[in-house]
């Protein structure tokens, strides 16, 4: 499942795993889309869940049962880490989400001024999530930057 707030890229992401093309246009999502992904003999079955306030008391549900839970930061948005911060540790402390393997993912790194991943665990205070496996890797889904590693961990968690 991926999830995180609104415009920080989890559509882009799953377009540009799905196409291998980056595309501008995107809208915000609606709810839920649910994406299947062949990447060489692993096929990814994706929640791509909506970020926007009104919908994150969904991303319980769609991250329940699932190998691994993809969290999207922009990166370049400063403002918004906190608030990032809180919604991740929420859905973090969901019994149900014992021990989930996370991904953090800090997106858009194209841009000028983003934050680099050591300062990316201190605003998400990554460090303080003892209860599972944690990564955490800067990446762009427009220059496709680090998305090689990105699909490593994802075929790493399924079976
Ligand atoms: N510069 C830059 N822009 C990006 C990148 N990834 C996504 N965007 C842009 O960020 C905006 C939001 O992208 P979406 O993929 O729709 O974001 P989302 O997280 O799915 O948003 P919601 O569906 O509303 O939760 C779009 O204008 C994208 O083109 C990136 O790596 N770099
Ligand atoms: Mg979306």
């Amino acid at each position: 499942a991926i999830v995180g707030l609104q415009a920080s890229g989890k559509t882009s992401f799953v377009n540009v795993l799905g196409t291998g093309q980056w595309s501008e246009d995107v809208v915000p999502t609606i709810s839920f889309n649910l994406r299947k992904v062949k990447k060489g003999n692993v096929t990814l079955k994706i929640w791509d869940v909506a970020g926007q306030p009104k919908y994150r008391s969904l991303w319980e549900r769609y991250c329940n049962g699932v190998d691994a839970l993809v969290f999207v930061v922009d990166s370049a948005d400063k403002e918004k880490f906190e608030t990032a911060r809180f919604e991740l540790h929420q859905l973090l402390s969901q019994s149900s989400l014992l021990g989930v393997p996370l991904l953090v993912l800090g997106n858009k790194n194209d841009i000028d001024g983003h934050a680099s991943v050591n300062e990316l665990i201190k605003a998400l205070q990554l460090d303080k999530i003892t209860n599972r496996p944690v990564s955490c890797y800067s990446c762009s889904m427009k220059s496709q930057h680090n998305l090689d590693i990105v699909l490593q961990w994802l075929a790493a968690r399924s079976h």
